[in-house]
Formats: C-alpha cells, structure tokens, sequence
C-alpha cells in the first residue's frame, strides 16, 4: 500500500500554519512514536523546474504537479507536505513554493525567504533543484535562491548542519565529473560574497552544509532514464540518518512527537521576522511537550480505576500491600513518561520528570497519610489490648511494658514499610514518634490506675491492721499505751512496706518513686494511729465515765459492787478517777516520736493533788499548769487536746460522775441503818423496857391502840413505798415524801371510813373484786412515784453540775 498517498498543505500562500491538519496528519501516520527515527526533506527552486514530479517519483508522493501541456505557471501555492512512501526511517518530505515566480512579482521575496529559512529550520535534507544549464552562467535561475538560503541560515544561531543536495535536471552529455567543480566553486562564491556576521567570516560553508550533487537526465525527454536515475536515487534516502547516510551528522533534532508545535513555533517566529534560536527553540519544543506529557500522565493517574479504587479503600480501612500496589501505578505514569520524553533535551525531561513525580507524590500523599493513621491506630488499639490481657494474666508490668511496646513498634515499622512507596522518601518517623507518645501515655495511664490500686489495697491493709488494736491500746491507756501503738505501727508498718515493696518492684520506677511511695505508706500508717487516736479523743469524756463506772460500779472480780458501807468509797472514787485521769492524759497527745512529755504529771498536778481552798481565785490562776492552750514539749499538730480543754473535760467528768458517788454513799449509809442494835442494847432494852411492857400487855386498851397505830404505820409505808423512795437518796426521799404524805394519809383515812360503812351494807362489785382496785391504785401511786422519782434525779445531776 502507498502510504504517501496523501499531502497537506502544511502552511498556505498566505502564510497561514495548518494546526489542525498537522495534528491530524502525525495522528494518522503515527508520527509521533518515532521518536528521533524519522528524517524531514525538502526542496526548493525555481518555479516550475519539476520538483513536484522530482518527489512524487522520487517518494512515491502526490504532490500536484503542472500540466505540461497547460503551459509554465505556478502550481504550489505556500509549503505542502507528505510522508514519503515505504522509506526508513520515516521521511517526511516538503514541497515548497517555487522561488523567481511571476504570481508574486519581482519584489515579493518575502516569502521565499521565510520558506526558505523554515526548510533549512526543520530539515535535515534540502534538495535544490536547478537546471542544468544554469551552471556556471553568471545570471543563473539558482544564484539568487543561493543567495537566500545563505543569508537566512546566518539568521540561526546555531543552525543543523543541513545537506544541500543539488539536483541538476536536464543533464547535458557533460559528465557530472566536470559539472561539479563548476556547480561548487559557484557556490563557493555566493557564500563567499553573502555578508556574515563577525563570528562567521571566515567559517567555511562546510561548517554549516554538506554539499552533494546528484544530475538527472530529462524527464520530459528521457523518461525512463529519468525514472532509473531517480530510483537510484531514492536509495540514497534509507537510513538517511545513520552515520555515513545523507543526514548521517544532522544537529539539533526535534522529537517527532514535538515535530508539529516545533514546526509551528519556528513558523511563527520567522512571521514575526525575529532571530530564530534553535537551541532555545529546541528547549522550549521540549519544555512544553514535557510539559504536556507529564500531565497528560498526572491526568492519567487521576483517572486510573486501581489508583481510584485504591484512594476509596484506604479512607476507611488498611490496604495489605498498599506500597506496592500504589508503586507499581506511579511506576506505570512515570515509565510512560520517560518513554515520551526520551528525545527531549535531558535537563528539561529531568526537570519535567521531578515536577510530575512531585505533582504524583502530592497527589497519593493523603491517601499514604490516611494508611499512616490506620496503621497508628490499629497499632495502639492492637497494644492496649495485648497489653492488657499481659497484666491479667499475671505478667509483670515493667516486663510486659518493654516485651509489648518494643513488640508493637516492630509491627508499626513493619506495616509502614509494607505502606511506603518507593518513588517517595517518605519519613513515618512523626507518626512513629506519636505512637510511641500514644503507647507511653496508655502505659501511664495504666500504670498510674495499678499502682493507685495497689496502693490503695496496702493503705486498706495497713489501716484494717492498725484501727482496732489502736482503739482497744487507747481503751486500756496506760503507760505502755504509746510504746505498744509504736511498737504495733512499727512492725506492721514494717511488714505492709515490705510487700508493697516487693510489689512495686515490678512496675520499674525507679528507686527514688519506690522509696517515696514506701514513705507515703508509712506516713499513711502514722495517719491511721493519728486519726485513729483523734476519734478517740473526741469521745474521751465518755471513755472516762466508762472507765469510772467500771471501776467504781465493779469489784476486783468485775462484780456489781454492792454498798455494804464497809468499803472505803472515797479510795475508790480516787483511784477510778486517777485511771480516768491516765485515760485523758493518754489521749492528750500523739506520741509516735518517743519522745517524752510531761502531761500526766501536769493533770496529776492540777487535777488531783491540787489544794482545795486556801489560796484566792486569782492566785490558782497564775498557779494553773493547765491555763494554757498548748502542752510545753508537744507540737500543736501531736496535741489532742489542750491542756485548757482537759480542765473543762475533767470540771464536766466529776460533775457527770458525782451523782454516781453520792448514791453510792447513799446506799451505804442505808444499809448501815437497816443494821439492827448491837445485842447489849437489845439486853439492856428488854431488862429496862420489861416494866412497861408488862404494863402494855396488862392493859389490853394500850394493845389495841398499838395495834391500830401499827396498821395504819404500815398501810403508810406501803402506800408511800418508802424504801422505794428512798433508794434515789435520802434527801430526794424526804423531798418526794412531804409532798405525798398528805394526801396519802387522808386517802387511807377516807378508806378506812368508806370499809365501815361498807361493812354496815350489802357488798358491792368493787368489794368482789379488790385485786384489779388494788392494782389501779398501786399503779397510780407508782407511776407518780416514778416520775417523781426521775425528775429528783434531773434535778441532783443538775444540783451536781452547778
Ligand atoms: N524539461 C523538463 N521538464 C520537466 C522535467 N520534469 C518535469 N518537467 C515538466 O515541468 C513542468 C513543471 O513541473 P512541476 O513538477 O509541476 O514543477 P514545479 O517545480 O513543481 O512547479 P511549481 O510547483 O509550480 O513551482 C511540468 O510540465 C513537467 O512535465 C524535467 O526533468 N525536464
């Protein structure tokens, strides 16, 4: 198949650059996936002198040409261009308006020159068609055409080293031999004449050109020798860019896939008229292709359905194989683009290639930080719990803390080296750093509840094995009370401090925590005797009377004392208050420090032996030990209670306890009456009192009188309850007594009355039943009597307080 079929005009004669059919024709033809394997040709001439028919023979191409039989007239209009057919590499070839045309007129060589300048710009090959008769003569079609081409090309700054290839139509019978030394010295003397800038005088022209000549026969009149000649030719064109081939050392070569906008560019630059930088020019092709390149990959990326897919999946979960995965399609844009840009300037693909890679990077950076999050979180989740099932299994924290911990950071590491990409340099080391923060802080936390809760069960122990036996060492309070509640502090302080020692060892805190938790414990320990001895305090007025109650109200067998009147009361009210006494003094202070103080000695002093009376108020006063709110010796913070407080406590203890004394004396005293008379004054009544009462019984008058005074003794002394009255205290008796004895004794009185007129009439109902009257009546009496009772027994307490 001929590819070459089909020709576009590249840039009209109006100078118009063909964009869309440009794209078009490098879309169709590929063109660029060749990369630097492709060649570009021209040709240039005068007007009419075969070019078109040169090159469609030539390259199989189909470039309009005139009609020989419709006369010389202008047939390509602007720059045409087409592939040539089945040459390698790929050739594109360009057909260029004739130079010398009429249709322009003479002046109009502006366009020459600019087509000229854009064929020597993006060619590797120039043909340059003349007519063989032209050679050597002075006003030749070709001289002025030379002449251009010569001068626009010092218009390049650094122009490709272009091969001009001379074709001499119509060869005449001269052999070639002798035509080319004629055609060259032409040549040589156009270039000699064109004016050149200051670097390029003396530069010969083969600095910048390849000069070959080639003649073909007629082909007008000899067609066939024509078309072997052209044949041949055409050999010449493959592999024209190897070494040694026509182009073999062209410069400066765009890469086909910016062939197109290079062309364009030149184009436009020429318009303009400005100087054509072709190295510049070539950066700037490959800037911009670069360009396009990297983002068409960027887009590429964005629009990929593994990359998409993957972006979705790692918003909520981790991606097993993340890094690779996500590599492998940075990998496949990156490739892609190095393939594309291969035959660009290497500065500016390396360039273009760090911005898309940075562009990629920063596309997938919040996707890789999201799994980053993940990895974190499923770290320390995955921690706390292996953690925690540890300490429950018993594990020692310390040992649990550094197996774990440097367990769970090698399982991050791992995880964000399965996350990380290889195209990024990516530190995980803040996220590393944060979960360490995160797992250390669960450890604290952890720590913290564990050792509270530790400390919290020695504290329970240690207070469990102080507060009782400290309550009932107060209780006793004596002497050894302090010493035993230090000696009782001191071992099980001891023991308690020992295990929490023991037990602490295994969280690793260091010894300084250690020992200032132990010292905690201990000071906690101290705090339970404190407080303990400051409950105790606060209820010391009736510890007091407790113990006086006991020890007055108990023998030495602990037996209900009961008052015969031979005991020594006032010894034992004595020595029940000293033991009261020792109790308050006890309870003044705290002594945890061994030290000694003079409190016992103090209340002793004031308390007891203190001489009642015979020195004025204001004197006692300044005599006082205890008028003062501080103990001499004992800090505030180990005081009790003050030595003020203790005198009020002991005013309020003997005046609460007074009453018990007084009835115990009471009840002595009665006994002591009850007692009948010793038996010499029994004698001595019946051998004094034998007169009278013979007398007594002679006289039976004197009988029944006794007699009756007798019933009416005893019914007063039942009806009044006299022993009961009585057992509160004589004076309090007395006091119930007067008040009832009146009505009492008319009440019997009237009894008495009311019975003899009774016995005078019929019995009544109440006479049937004198159990429930004399029961109403008992009552009545003794519940008045117990009211009354009560109230006398207030109103002593009360006498006893004043
Ligand atoms: N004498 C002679 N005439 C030729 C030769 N080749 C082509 N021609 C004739 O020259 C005329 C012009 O041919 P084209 O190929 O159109 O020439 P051209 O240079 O492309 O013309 P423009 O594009 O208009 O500048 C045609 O009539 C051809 O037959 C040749 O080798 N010798």
């Amino acid at each position: 198949m001929d590819e070459g079929c089909c020709s576009i005009q590249l840039i009209d004669g109006d100078g118009g650059y063909n964009v869309a059919g440009m794209e078009h024709f490098m879309k169709t033809m590929k063109m660029a996936e060749c990369g630097l394997s492709y060649a570009v040709v021209s040709i240039m001439g005068p007007q009419s002198s075969g070019k078109s028919t040169l090159l469609n023979h030539l390259f199989g191409t189909n470039f309009r040409e005139m009609d020989a039989f419709r006369g010389r007239s202008q047939t390509t209009k602007g720059i045409w261009l087409a592939k040539c057919a089945n040459i390698e590499p790929f050739t594109v070839v360009m057909d260029l308006e004739g130079s010398d045309g009429r249709e322009r007129g003479e002046d109009d060589t502006a366009f020459e020159n600019q087509s000229a300048l854009f064929a020597l710009a993006v060619s590797d090959i120039v043909l340059i068609n003349m007519w063989c008769h032209d050679i050597g003569r002075e006003k030749a079609a070709n001289k002025p055409l030379l002449k251009t081409v010569f001068q626009v090309m010092m218009r390049l700054f650094s122009p490709r080293k272009t091969t001009l290839l001379f074709v001499i139509r119509d060869k005449t019978k001269t052999p070639l031999e002798n035509l080319e030394p004629v055609l060259r010295e032409d040549i040589q003397k156009i270039w000699d004449n064109v004016p050149k800038p200051h670097a390029h005088k003396d530069t010969p022209l083969s600095e910048f050109f390849n000069v070959e000549v080639v003649a073909l026969s007629s082909y007008e009149a000899k067609e066939e020798l024509f078309k072997e000649q052209v044949a041949t030719l055409r050999q010449r064109f493959y592999h024209s860019i190897a070494p040694g081939g026509l182009a073999g050392d062209r410069r400066g070569v765009v890469p086909a896939s910016g062939f197109s906008f290079s062309a364009q560019q030149i184009w436009k630059i020429i318009k303009e008229n400005k100087d054509l930088d072709l190295p510049a020019h070539k950066v700037m092709v490959a800037t911009v292709r670069c360009e396009e390149i990297a983002n068409e990959k960027l887009a590429c990326l964005s629009t990929d359905e593994e990359w998409i897919q993957l972006e979705e999946s790692v918003q909520h979960d981790i991606v097993p194989g993340f890094g690779k995965k996500l590599t492998a399609l940075l990998d496949k844009c990156l490739s892609g683009y190095d393939m594309e840009a291969f035959y660009f300037e290497e500065a500016v693909r390396t360039s273009k290639r760090q911005q898309l890679e940075s562009k990629l990077l920063q596309l997938v950076n919040p996707s890789y930080q999201a799994m980053l999050g993940h990895i974190r979180s499923k770290t320390l989740h995955d921690f706390k719990e292996a953690f925690g099932k540890a300490l429950e299994s018993g594990e020692g924290f310390a040992t649990a803390t550094l197996t774990y911990t440097s367990s769970f950071m090698s399982k991050f590491d791992r995880s964000c080296e399965d996350a990380a990409i290889k195209q990024a340099n990516w530190d995980p080391s803040k996220v590393r750093d944060e979960v360490w923060r995160d797992i250390d802080a669960h450890i604290a936390s952890v720590r913290t509840a564990k050792l509270s809760e530790l400390t919290s069960q020695y504290e329970g122990r240690l207070s469990k094995a102080l507060a009782e036996p400290i309550e009932v060492l107060l209780d006793a309070a004596s002497d050894d009370t302090w010493p035993a509640i230090r000696k009782l502090l001191q071992r099980e302080t001891k023991s308690a401090t020992a295990e929490f020692a023991s037990a602490l060892s295994t969280f690793d805190l260091g010894q300084a925590t250690v020992d200032k938790m132990i010292m905690k414990l201990e000071e906690y320990g101290r705090n339970v005797v404190e407080s303990k001895a400051r409950e105790e305090a606060g209820r010391v007025l009736i510890r007091m009377k407790d113990r006086f109650s006991t020890l007055f109200g108990r023998d030495a067998d602990s037996m209900p004392r009961v008052w015969t009147g031979k005991e020594d009361i006032k010894a034992i009210t004595k020595a029940a208050r000293s033991v009261s006494l020792k109790l308050l003094s006890v309870l003044a202070a705290i002594r945890l420090d061994e030290e000694t103080d003079q409190i016992q000695e103090t209340l002793s002093l004031a308390l007891v032996d203190a001489p009642v009376g015979g020195a004025t108020n204001r004197s006692i006063q300044s005599l006082d030990p205890l008028a003062s709110s501080s103990w001499q010796e004992v800090p505030s913070s180990k005081t009790l209670i003050t030595p003020v407080q203790c005198k009020n406590l002991w005013r309020q203890f003997k005046a609460e306890t007074e009453y018990t004394v007084t009835q115990a004396i009471a009840e002595a005293n009665k006994r002591n009456n009850n007692m009948l008379p010793p038996p010499w004054a029994i004698a001595a009544i019946v051998v004094l009192g034998f007169n009278e009462f013979m007398t007594l019984l002679r006289n039976p008058l004197y009988l029944g009188f006794i007699f009756i005074v007798f019933l009416v003794g005893k019914a007063i002394w039942v009806q009044l309850d006299i022993p009961g009255e009585f057992r509160n205290g004589a004076l309090p008796g007395l006091l119930s007594l007067s008040t009832k004895f009146l009505p009492t004794v008319m009440s019997i009185l009237k009894r008495l009355a009311d019975e003899g007129q009774r016995a005078a009439a019929p019995p009544s109902q109440d006479q049937r039943n004198p159990k429930l009257d004399s029961r109403v009546v008992s009552n009545g009496v003794h519940s008045n009597s117990t009211s009354e009772s009560s109230s006398s027994i207030i109103s002593s307490d009360r006498g006893a307080e004043h």
